[in-house]
């Protein structure tokens, strides 16, 4: 098939290089002159592992370019993978989607299906149907399908090569769609999950809310274990046993960030308060996420005599491994507060950098032993790999004190311990 991807961000990058790799043809175009002209030359924006390898391999299938109007006037099927980020009031910016709905309906003269695979809140879709119609474009040329996304950042290409499951909205009566859906996505073996427009739409929301609130549950559980001297590992991993619950999403730490869960927990929040629902359990997971990095810092206030005059290392500023995304990362957050705080804040990660403006007490080092060099306790705010296997005995050589915070409960209380370091954990007693 020959398509258009609109967008080369995290989800509109990795779809075209998946989609090339199942044998279409695929141009993806941006706005972004830089990210096109970096993607010409052969190198990735963003930091996924095994996007620069997919691209290069499937580049005989796959082209880049600030064209958009051009190449959507061009291809019969055209994905929209634009963002969707959070308006001030929490509902969902719509913004770019509308401004490449607008392109589309300037440039439609054959057949074209639309699917949008951006996450929109319910209704969205509806609206581009009738917005396009209003815009005078013959409804025989064109078909809406919303097409969800669950790619985790870290392992996007595996979870959409092996995605658990294709979601499809569709107009009642569009069968081509499907069908042209199904020839897409010809190479990945899932279950389709056909339903309407806004069923689809909300699918994602509700997924995206689910996990968030099991995160926002096991933090508010790991709370009450730390008032228990309970070991919420324990209990995480009893619960997780029953199948009924499952060990996943139950890792208790800084809270969820990310592009998604905080925007799109709002959104949900926003469109049912719209329609008059109270919705109770978006708003306590919100509630708890918004205050686990304080509830860290008060437990480092209490638990550590001095602690606002130390020097902080914080090991992690992506909002979670395997990436370089920082928005809304936990991490950044924690920084900000501590360098409000403590006189001198280090800071190291594999491959995100600090999204804000420079500040005189907060230094990011380029490599790990540099950060931990001098520090009187080390604060582990992403789970990367590297900061599971670090050699305590090493650390403990180069700091200058023995406090080692778990903010992710990624690490041994033990065998920081045995090297006469002080593990301190929210319920890891
Ligand atoms: N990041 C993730 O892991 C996932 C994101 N999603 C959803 O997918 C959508 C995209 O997310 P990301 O890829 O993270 O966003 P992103 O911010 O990384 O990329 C969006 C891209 O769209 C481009 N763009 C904006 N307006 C444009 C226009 N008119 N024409 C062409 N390009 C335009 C921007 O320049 C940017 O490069 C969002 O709705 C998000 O909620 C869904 C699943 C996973
Ligand atoms: O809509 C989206 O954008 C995507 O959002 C999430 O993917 P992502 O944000 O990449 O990352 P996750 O692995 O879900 O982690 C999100 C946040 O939750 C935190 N988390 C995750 C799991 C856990 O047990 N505990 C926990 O605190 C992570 O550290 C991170 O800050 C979903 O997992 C994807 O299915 C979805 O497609």
């Amino acid at each position: 098939m020959e398509i258009c991807v609109v967008g080369a961000g995290y989800v509109g990058l990795t779809s075209a290089a998946v989609l090339a790799d199942c044998g279409h043809s695929v141009c993806c175009v941006d706005t972004n002159r830089e990210k096109i002209q970096l993607l010409n030359q052969g190198e990735v924006p963003i930091f996924e592992p095994g996007l620069k390898e997919l691209i290069t391999n499937n580049r005989s299938r796959l082209t880049f370019s600030n064209s958009v109007i051009e190449n959507i006037g061009k291809y019969p099927v055209i994905f929209i993978a634009v963002g969707t980020p959070s308006a001030p009031d929490g509902q969902t910016d719509l913004t770019y989607v509308n401004s490449v709905v607008d392109l589309i309906a300037h440039s439609i003269t054959s057949y074209k299906t639309i699917i949008t695979k951006s996450t929109v809140p319910p209704g969205t879709n509806e609206g581009i149907f009738h917005k396009l119609i209003e815009k005078g474009v013959n409804p025989q040329l064109f078909n809406i399908v919303s097409n969800p996304e669950f790619l985790r950042e870290g392992t996007a290409i595996a979870d959409m090569l092996h995605a658990d499951k294709i979601v499809v909205g569709k107009q009642k009566d569009d069968q081509r769609s499907l069908d042209i859906i199904k020839e897409i996505y010809q190479k990945i073996d899932a279950p389709y999950i056909v339903t309407t427009l806004s069923g689809a739409e909300m699918i994602k929301y509700a997924s995206n809310a689910f996990l968030a609130t099991k995160i926002s549950f096991i933090n508010e559980i790991a709370r009450i274990c730390d008032k228990y001297e309970v070991n919420v590992e324990d209990v995480r991993k009893g619960i997780g046993l029953d199948p009924r619950i499952n060990p996943h999403f139950l890792q208790s730490g800084l809270g969820y960030g990310g592009s998604c869960f905080p925007k799109d927990v709002r959104s949900l929040e926003h469109s049912a308060l719209k329609k008059k629902v109270t919705p109770i359990i978006l708003q306590a997971v919100q509630s708890v996420n918004y205050t686990q990095v304080d509830y860290y810092i008060e437990k480092l206030l209490t638990v550590i005599p001095g602690f606002t005059e130390m020097t902080v290392a914080v090991l992690g500023i992506a909002f979670k491994p395997q990436t370089d995304d920082t928005r809304y990362s936990p991490a950044v957050q924690l920084i900000e507060r501590l360098s409000a705080m403590n006189p001198m804040v280090h800071t190291y990660d594999p491959k995100a950098r600090l999204p804000f403006a420079k500040k005189e007490n907060v230094i990011q080092y380029e490599n790990i032993t540099q950060a931990i060099t001098g520090a009187d306790c080390i604060i582990i705010a992403t789970d990367w790999d590297e900061f599971k296997q670090l050699d305590w005995v090493e650390i403990k050589k180069l700091m200058n004190g023995h406090c080692i915070v778990d903010a992710r409960n990624c690490i041994d209380p033990e065998s920081v311990e045995q090297c006469g370091l002080r593990y301190i954990g929210v319920a890891r007693s």
